[in-house]
């Protein structure tokens, strides 16, 4: 069966159709070469046919870019970079036709899908919610490599496309009318009608609309200079030369704008380059691993019940997320119950001020708007409760609340109401230790910012039932989370293995490394923000919670340095209340260090250890308990405990994952690096069981 099918109109319109036969959706492929080009040759040819129409027959979207999964048979940086060129001159020879080629695009148009669109002389897209269009490579650890650095800036100006390419966001379908990409935007009914209108004109491309300003800083040797330079700095900035792909877009862009030819050799020669990364090879597995774990139910062969209403208990910072993703994203109505009507408030405008910025984005219409803020409603009583599917509980952390919290729920709800509880430390068997109906009892662990932090755990105890576990991960999905089942126990996974780390940072702090010393090696490394950032972020309060129960269950290696106690009783909670680890006051809050917090903990700082030592200090107890949870099975395979340390906690994603970096460091170095600092240092070091026994009968864990 062939991808592509194309039929003649009796107004002379070609409509070429790609349906790519047994799969979900249309990708890219190597092997469609000479098909396409026989195509070319037809459309060329036939004089019957005088312009193209290219669309998708799969339902919903359009062209999801290369296959991704075929970067992995190119051997070597030449194979790679053939790939590339071969896109190229297919879509070079699509712009060059002299019939006008219009691409009528519905649902996502990405990577290579966005750059055959954009090789086309016109683009008309649908306005419905699942239309993006955008070059996302970058998040793969690649470029776009079928002209895209090259055609998009021509279309949009530089500095939007580097955007664009850099973060790889993809674009909904009114910002991209509004940026240029698309021509039109038109109702799904009315699609083929707008891309045979556009298909009469002439086959001209389109080029970017520029202001005074941005033609002096792109069109212009120097300006370009400035911006290019500009661009180099920001990027290293952030990615610490961690991820080679966004320097190689701006050297493909920029080649470009001097030479054409040098642009797309350039282009090719970098794609090459990077498909062979190890960056873009863990990045690959990373989308594999979530693509593969959208699939799944959380107990095989267990249908979830439908969760079509929800309660959230408690409107502070984690409820209002709660509320966000499930009316916005699950888009079903949510009754959140505080016991103040500031509590509700609160929840309510976490909603509003996300929806507003999307609104002002043009991401959203306000009507849109206005029906997912009417999915959200408060109550201080159980009113509305009556019937809800599931409530989802974000109050304080107290076992003897929260155990009243189901009691309540399993008075004024239904029978089989789920209770889902937010904790991020008590064990759900205490939760749900005095519950009527424990099966309906389980965790549900978000991370903060809820609406930004793509993890959840989800966590039964041994009581509840699989079709609650299988209905909590189907919400979460809903919700836009990519959910995890872990074991019950005190921090399951995410804290569990993040709590160490942290810890360890605190004793080098007390050891006297300044504390920016530190955060700033762990960022280097690839973290997206420092422990005593995080610490100040989350709460000191919060954060340091944890440790008395995991100490509790595990023992002495949860010790954290007792110094911490007296930020606590010098009331430093973090950002929230302006006194943390950083300063919180002036122009540069939350950038340098409050050096009143060394006086309290009773050091004088002075740099001691390299950066190498602190992160490796720090990161071996996160590995080393990440082991402990495959041993104990809190995490069902290493691809879990990737993606939960990758989306809950930024695990340097680059590096795959504290699995999967393991495995590339190997075993053995692992478990020598560990004995080291158990001999010289503490013997919390202490390899777990599964590493040495790894290591005696040469395992890896992929
Ligand atoms: C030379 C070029 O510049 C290089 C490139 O184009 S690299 C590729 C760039 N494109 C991308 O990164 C897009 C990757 N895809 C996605 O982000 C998401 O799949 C999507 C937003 C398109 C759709 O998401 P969603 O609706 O949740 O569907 P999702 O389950 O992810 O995908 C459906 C199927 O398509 C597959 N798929 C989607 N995009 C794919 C791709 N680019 N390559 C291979 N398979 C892909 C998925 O693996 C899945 O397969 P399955 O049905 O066998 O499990």
């Amino acid at each position: 069966m062939s991808a592509f099918e194309l039929k003649t109109r009796e107004d002379g319109i070609a409509v070429l159709t790609m349906d790519v036969p047994n799969e979900s959706m249309n990708t890219l492929k190597a092997d469609f070469g000479e098909e396409i080009t026989s195509i070319l040759n037809t459309i060329e040819n036939d004089e019957d046919i005088k312009a193209v129409v290219i669309v998708s027959g799969k339902k919903d979207s359009f062209v999801a870019g290369a296959d991704i999964s075929m970067l992995a048979n190119s051997e070597s940086e030449s194979d790679a970079e053939a790939l590339s060129t071969q896109g190229q001159q297919v879509f070079d020879r699509i712009e060059g036709m002299r019939k006008t080629f219009v691409a009528a695009i519905d649902g996502p148009a990405l990577g290579g899908g966005l750059e055959l669109a954009l090789a086309c002389h016109y683009r008309v897209c649908t306005d419905s919610d699942k239309t993006q269009l955008g070059l996302p490579e970058v998040q793969l650890g690649l470029l776009p490599g079928s002209g895209g650095t090259q055609r998009l800036p021509k279309l949009i100006g530089v500095q939007r496309a580097l955007k664009m390419m850099l973060t790889g966001s993809p674009a909904r379908a009114k910002q991209a009318k509004k940026y240029g990409i698309v021509d039109d935007v038109v109702p799904k009914s009315i699609l083929l009608e707008a891309a045979i209108k556009l298909a009469n004109k002439k086959p001209l491309t389109g080029a970017a609309k520029k202001s005074v300003t941005d033609k002096m800083l792109e069109d212009t040797g120097f300006g370009r200079k400035i911006l290019f330079k500009k661009a180099r700095e920001q990027t290293l900035a952030k990615t610490k030369g961690n991820y080679p792909a966004p320097m190689f877009i701006i050297d493909s862009i920029e080649a470009g704008l001097e030479n054409r030819s040098k642009g797309y050799a350039t282009e090719a020669r970098l794609f090459g380059k990077l498909v062979l990364t190890k960056e873009s090879k863990q990045l690959r597995e990373i989308f594999f691993a979530t693509t593969d774990m959208k699939k799944e139910s959380g107990v095989e062969g267990v249908e979830p019940r439908k969760v079509e209403k929800i309660g959230v208990l408690g409107g502070g910072l984690m409820g209002g997320g709660i509320a966000y993703v499930s009316a916005s994203k699950a888009k079903v109505p949510v009754r959140v119950k505080d016991i103040s009507e500031n509590g509700i408030a609160s929840a309510m405008k976490y909603s509003y001020d996300i929806l507003q910025k999307r609104v002002k984005k043009r991401i959203l219409r306000s009507s849109q708007m206005q029906k997912q803020m009417a999915n959200i409603t408060g109550c201080l009583d159980y009113s509305g409760y009556k019937h809800i599917d599931m409530a989802i509980e974000a109050v304080f952390e107290s076992v003897e609340l929260k155990q009243q919290m189901v009691a309540d729920i399993e008075q004024y709800c239904d029978e089989d109401t789920i209770f889902a509880s937010n904790t991020s430390s008590i064990p759900i068997r205490d939760i749900a230790a005095k519950a009527k109906r424990p099966e309906n009892v389980v965790g549900l662990h978000y991370f903060s910012p809820v609406d930004k932090m793509p993890l959840a755990e989800v966590i039964p105890h041994p009581g509840t039932s699989e079709t609650v576990i299988s209905s909590t991960v189907a919400f979460a999905k809903k919700q836009g989370k990519t959910p995890i089942v872990v074991k019950d126990g005190a921090g399951f996974y995410v804290n569990r293995i993040l709590a160490p780390y942290m810890s360890e940072a605190g004793f080098i702090v007390m050891e006297g490394q300044p504390i920016d010393s530190i955060d700033k090696a762990l960022v280097d490394f690839g973290f997206p923000v420092g422990a005593f950032k995080l610490l100040d972020e989350v709460g000191i309060d919060v954060g340091t919670k944890i440790i008395p129960i995991l100490k509790a269950q595990f023992g002495e290696r949860f010790s954290s340095p007792n110094a911490f106690d007296k930020l606590l009783e010098n009331d430093r909670k973090g950002k929230k209340n302006k006194s943390g680890f950083y300063s919180y006051k002036g122009k540069t809050a939350g950038k340098d260090v409050d050096s009143s917090v060394y006086d309290l903990l009773g050091i004088s700082p002075v740099t001691k250890y390299t950066d190498a030592t602190i992160v490796e200090r720090c990161l071996l107890l996160m590995l080393n308990e990440a082991a402990r949870c495959l041993e104990e099975n809190v995490i069902r395979n290493p691809r879990d405990g990737d993606i939960g340390a990758i989306f809950g906690i930024g695990f340097p994603p680059f590096l795959g994952g504290p699995f999967r970096y393991m495995d590339e460091m190997g075993v053995d170095s692992i478990v020598e690096r560990l004995r080291h600092y158990a001999e010289v240092y503490d013997e919390k070091y202490k390899p777990a069981d599964i590493l040495i026994d790894m290591q005696n009968n040469k395992k890896t864990f992929y």
